[in-house]
């Protein structure tokens, strides 16, 4: 309200026709939308200057916005047109001024600190939580899947309306990076795969809960957990550059990220265990057509087209989606949590087994070129 509350004038000298008729441009160019209110106390101030007190009869009560354009005008009574004519330049000046104050923010401003694995950058409503190992093809890090959790608490609470997982480079993600299984020391391997189901569980765990629509931009290829967790998103946009790949049984380890549930659950028994028990690579189009990708862009567009989109989803009503998104989610989260602790128990006791190991040892010594 404070916007229609009116305006005083600025200047000493009375605002010319000149003046109006530029202000009049002004208003034209301005690039944040000011709102109905201000839009409505614009509206009313023009007719003022222009024809003078409202003089025409009310509109109908189902004509919504002529009554209230209407009511705007009709509010400023006898307001004289010289003045009306000073309060509108006056409020385009206001406009103007506010407007060049809150340009757009050049990347490098609006990037949040603190990260070393991700670029974590808010604009437009949108939460983007890039993953930034770009030469290890976005692999995570012990200290990436805790960098994670930490951009997802704090975009739970910012005034975001979604929050995107997507990658750097051409890789979605290449998964669980598997130095984190190298530089244990002999005898301590029981504690750290009990200390990595710890962790996995929290960050699962952070994605069953997370409270506001989730969409994953799946620039590229997508291994292991970066896949399984899929099934917890709200929107899965892949480039037809993307592929899916949950190669578990060849690395001796057991699907995650409440796969186990999820996956059959989306595309079907026979499906899920195609992917999760057999390693069945998909195409985008084909993750696609089972059901765990929404959409399939060209790469060539990609950003482009799934900007957009995502922009124009960030002007819903941000309350109203989040409430719908929890009601959904509630109906499932105590299973999900049940999912996630019985997966990774049994993740656990694999990491300690002879077949994952040596999978591990075998990626290793390729990469070694031994
Ligand atoms: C006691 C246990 C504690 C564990 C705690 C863990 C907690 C959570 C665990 C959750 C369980 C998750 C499971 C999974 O995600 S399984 C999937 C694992 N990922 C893989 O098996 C992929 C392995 N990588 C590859 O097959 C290839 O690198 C790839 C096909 C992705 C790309 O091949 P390309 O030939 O194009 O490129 P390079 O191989 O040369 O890769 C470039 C460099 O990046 C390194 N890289 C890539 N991916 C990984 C990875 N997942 N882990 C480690 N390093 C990776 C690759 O080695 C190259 O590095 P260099 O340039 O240094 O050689």
């Amino acid at each position: 309200m404070q916007a229609l509350s009116l305006h005083m004038s600025k200047t000493a000298m009375g605002a010319s026709q000149k003046d109006f008729e530029s202000a009049m441009n002004q208003v034209k160019l301005l690039k944040k939308d000011p709102g109905n209110e201000v839009k409505l106390k614009l509206y009313a101030l023009y007719k003022q200057t222009t024809e003078g007190p409202c003089n025409t009869p009310r509109p109908g009560v189902f004509d919504l916005i002529n009554k209230a354009k209407w009511d705007a005008w009709n509010a400023l009574g006898n307001l004289p047109k010289e003045t009306a004519r000073q309060n509108y330049v006056d409020l385009v000046s206001d406009l103007s001024s506010s407007d060049s104050s809150s340009q757009v923010k050049p990347e490098a401003d609006r990037k949040q600190p603190g990260y070393e694995t991700l670029v974590v950058t808010s604009e437009d409503s949108i939460t983007k939580i890039m993953m930034n190992r770009p030469a290890k093809k976005n692999a995570l890090t012990i200290q990436m899947y805790r960098e994670i959790m930490l951009a997802l608490e704090a975009a739970s609470k910012d005034d975001s309306t979604i929050i995107v997982l997507t990658g750097n480079g051409d890789y979605y993600s290449s998964g669980n990076d598997l130095m984190n299984f190298m530089n244990i020391p002999p005898g301590e391997m029981e504690k750290e795969a009990k200390n990595g189901a710890i962790l996995l569980r929290d960050f699962v765990g952070c994605f069953i809960d997370f409270p506001k629509p989730l969409v994953a931009v799946i620039n590229g290829p997508a291994i292991g957990i970066s896949v399984t967790i899929l099934g917890l998103f709200d929107l899965v946009y892949a480039s037809d550059r993307a592929t899916f790949h949950t190669p578990f049984t060849h690395l001796g380890q057991s699907p995650e990220g409440c796969s186990s549930y999820t996956f059959p659950k989306i595309m079907g028994q026979a499906k899920a265990a195609e992917m999760l028990m057999f390693g069945k690579k998909l195409t985008a189009r084909e993750a696609c057509a089972q059901g765990l990708v929404t959409e399939v862009f060209p790469d060539s567009t990609f950003q482009k087209e799934v900007w957009t989109r995502l922009k124009a989803y960030s002007k819903l009503p941000r309350n109203t989606l989040h409430i719908s998104k929890q009601s959904i989610r509630n109906l499932e989260k105590e299973k999900l949590h049940a999912v996630n602790a019985e997966e990774n128990s049994v993740l656990q006791e694999r990491w300690l087994s002879d077949e994952c190991i040596n999978a591990v040892m075998s990626f290793l010594s390729r990469k070694a070129k031994l």
